[in-house]
């Protein structure tokens, strides 16, 4: 489970981007995390995997307080944790297979890390990812030759490769056009429910949120003004996580750029 107990994040030129934040989210939920553009929507997940210190109340993550972990802890604390990009993040001048196989490079002893030789657990195991979200057959074919759509489920295979409790996803299909992003929204829900993995996504298509997310949480400047089921969630509710700008949130929907 992961606990917010008051927690507040102050960036050190003094913005305060969350304030007061409580939430408690069980293992297995699918949570869509919205809000205006600097609403604190980035710094919400990414405070999660210690991406960024939170600066008063406490975070935990299945009781483990995360602002006390130190060094070597955070390293171990991140590897149950997966994080997927809006930009990929991916090695793009070698295959889908060596960029899967890049996440067990922390269990490797330092000599196989240099040379880059895996044993055959791991290309099972990073193979075994590949067919889970259906993209087996390019294994070896190079990244840059992939569809931004393969590119972000060759993330989210390098991701599962890791074995993660849950997943961070920071605006995952933000530069993909409308049926790829539902694709790869596909493959998180099927991620979320057959593994029972936790995906807490920052996402800023209302309407893809609404339909794939269990859960709603709404940011408004900093703070939750909304937290609840997405069945519940009605135009007057939107209006307050948006401020009166919901209309143009929703039209973002149709702008999306086309990129396979
Ligand atoms: N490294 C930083 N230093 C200072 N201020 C920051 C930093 N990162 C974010 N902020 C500020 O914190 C607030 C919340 O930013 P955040 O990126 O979390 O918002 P967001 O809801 O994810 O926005 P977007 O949808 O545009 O990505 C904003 O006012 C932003 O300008």
């Amino acid at each position: 489970m992961i606990e917010f107990i008051n927690v507040e994040k102050k960036y050190a030129n003094g913005t305060v981007a969350l304030q007061n934040i409580n939430l408690k989210i069980e293992q297995g939920e699918f949570v869509a995390v919205i809000g205006l553009s600097g609403a604190g929507k980035s710094t919400l997940i990414r405070c999660i995997n210690r991406m960024h210190d939170i600066t008063g109340g406490q975070l935990n993550v299945d009781n483990v307080d995360v602002g006390k972990l130190r060094g070597k802890q955070i390293r171990r604390f991140r590897r149950r944790i997966g994080m997927i990009f809006q930009s990929f993040n991916l090695v793009t001048r070698t295959t889908v297979l060596k960029n899967v196989l890049v996440s067990f490079v922390p269990d490797l002893p330092f000599w196989r890390k240099l040379t880059g030789v895996y044993n055959r657990d791991h290309k099972i195991k990073a193979l075994e990812a590949l067919d889970k979200v259906g993209i087996l057959d390019k294994a070896y074919i190079r990244v840059d030759q992939l569809s931004g759509g393969q590119q972000q489920r060759v993330a989210l295979a390098r991701t599962l490769a890791q074995n993660p409790d849950i997943i961070l996803a920071d605006e995952p299909i933000a530069s993909l056009d409308p049926v790829t992003a539902k694709m790869v929204m596909d493959d998180f829900k099927r991620i979320n429910q057959e593994m029972n993995i936790s995906v807490i996504m920052n996402i800023h298509h209302v309407e893809v949120a609404l339909e794939y997310a269990d859960r709603i949480i709404g940011i408004h400047k900093g703070t939750v003004v909304f937290d609840g089921e997405s069945a519940k969630v009605t135009k007057e509710i939107l209006d307050t996580i948006y401020g009166g700008q919901v209309e143009e949130a929703t039209a973002s929907l149709e702008e999306s750029p086309a990129h396979v």
